[in-house]
């Protein structure tokens, strides 16, 4: 009996052991997660928070991720995944909807576009099984590009509505596994009777620039959107919501309709990038806008240059002045054709155009690689829009610089701008912080 008892304590006892042990790997299993989260600054959100990656090796190991696209991305230069796509990766690949926001230039799009190629695994032809959404062609065509190179060699069919009218898209439809798009031209094609496509087999919609696409009015997509996202009926849908910035509307709109959402952001929300050297100019009056520039560009300046304007009126008259100075330049805006616009696109990606005069339409996602310098010619007309400007440059961990005019006038709104350049640790003149808000 004596010795059945010592044999019982002792196995009670080993028991007890192996429970401890467990609890000691996890808690330093814990760790690990905890330190990858802060090192890289990522904070989420939600229930059965998925593991951040630590390698790209990850996907093989604990996502049986295909050789194929593994191989894309190393053929890019992707080497380690950005802090973005280390947690939301994840998330995905758990079938968790989502509610992104990281600084400008941090690798959003493969954020979206890994997962859901992991996903969609081969062409079907069942019709569309993800639906991605931009605000403008651009930057449609740019993600479009970036899926392209990513789904190399899986036999996935991706397409991008290039027309506003149709040739006979409903037919097409099914050969197309991947839809990337803007708003309009999609809200075009289910308008029509009957509509020209169909969305329920969509599983994954991905709303890229989603504050952009959620605001209301003439600028906004806020109707449009709520079309399409009613034609995604299909039960297995999942969506995505990425952007640098969110506004407090948009997040609560994700609370309440996403099913179980999980929230990543990194760094501060609504902050400038890190990497971008932010500077304020005073330029007295309009005069001096052009005054400044031109002493910018005399003192030798490093292409590419991305100059915004608020207008594409304004952008043309800039455009006519540095044209007339005998400079390498060019203008982007809405009152081109989508024929010039993608020219002038194209010259600047193959530095034939070295100075990019452009509007809002170049603020949001677009990927210029290495633009050394954005000059906000125009005050931005708001701290969002300046964030995402500013953007442009100092992306994927390369160094950038800003420079903003301010005129008379324009010193009501420096605050908000000031505020940001201070967040991002850029020095600024204390008075700029101490002048009062612009009332409404
Ligand atoms: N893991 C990675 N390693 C290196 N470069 C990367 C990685 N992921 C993405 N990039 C590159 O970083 C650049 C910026 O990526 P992307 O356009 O997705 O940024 P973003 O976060 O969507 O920015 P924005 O908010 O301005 O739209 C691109 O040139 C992209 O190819």
């Amino acid at each position: 009996m004596q010795k059945l008892l010592s044999c019982w304590d002792r196995t009670k006892k080993e028991k007890k052991k192996k429970v401890k042990t467990k609890e000691k790997l996890a808690a330093l299993h814990q760790e690990e997660v905890n330190r990858i989260r802060n090192q890289h600054k990522i904070h989420i959100y939600g229930t059965d928070k998925p593991e951040p990656l630590k390698s790209f090796d990850d996907l093989v190991t604990n996502y049986k991720m295909s050789d194929v696209i593994l191989k894309n991305i190393a053929k890019i230069g992707y080497t380690e995944p950005t802090p973005i796509q280390r947690q939301t990766i994840p998330a995905m690949l758990h079938r968790r909807e989502i509610m992104a926001c990281a600084p400008t230039g941090s690798g959003k799009t493969a954020a979206f576009i890994l997962p859901i190629i992991h996903h969609l695994e081969k062409h079907s032809k069942h019709g569309f099984r993800a639906l991605v959404l931009a605000p403008t062609r651009e930057l449609a065509k740019q993600i479009y590009r970036d899926f392209q190179m990513i789904s190399d060699g899986t036999g996935l069919k991706l397409h991008y509505i290039d027309k506003t009218v149709p040739e006979n898209e409903g037919k097409s439809v099914k050969k197309f596994d991947i839809l990337v798009s803007t708003p309009n031209r999609l809200i075009y094609q289910l308008n029509q009777d009957p509509p020209q496509i169909d969305l329920h087999t969509v599983e994954w919609l991905i709303v890229d620039e989603s504050d952009k696409l959620f605001e209301e009015g003439k600028s906004g997509f806020r109707d449009q959107l709520a079309v399409i996202y009613k034609a995604c009926d299909s039960k297995n849908v999942r969506r995505g919501m990425f952007s640098a910035t969110f506004a407090y509307d948009v997040e609560q709109w994700c609370k309440l309709n996403l099913d179980n959402v999980i929230q990543v952001n990194v760094g501060a929300r609504n902050s400038a990038t890190q990497t971008v050297e932010q500077e304020l100019q005073f330029v007295g009056t309009e005069f001096g806008k052009l005054f400044a520039i031109r002493e910018i560009i005399h003192k030798g300046i490093q292409p590419p240059v991305l100059v915004f304007v608020q207008s594409k009126e304004r952008a043309q008259e800039l455009f006519n002045e540095l044209i007339y100075d005998g400079m390498n330049v060019d203008a982007i805006h809405s009152g081109k054709t989508q024929a010039q616009r993608d020219e002038v696109v194209m010259k600047f990606r193959l530095g034939k155009v070295w100075i990019l005069i452009c509007t809002e339409l170049m603020g949001r996602g677009i990927d210029f690689k290495g633009v050394n310098l954005v000059i906000n010619y125009d005050f931005p007309n708001s701290a969002i829009t300046y964030i995402h400007r500013i953007g442009r440059t100092g992306r994927a961990g390369r160094s950038g610089k800003a420079i903003t005019f301010f005129t008379e006038d324009d010193k009501i709104n420096l605050r908000s701008i000031a505020n940001i350049m201070v967040e991002a640790g850029c020095p600024v003149p204390p008075y700029m912080l101490q002048m009062k808000k612009p009332t409404k």
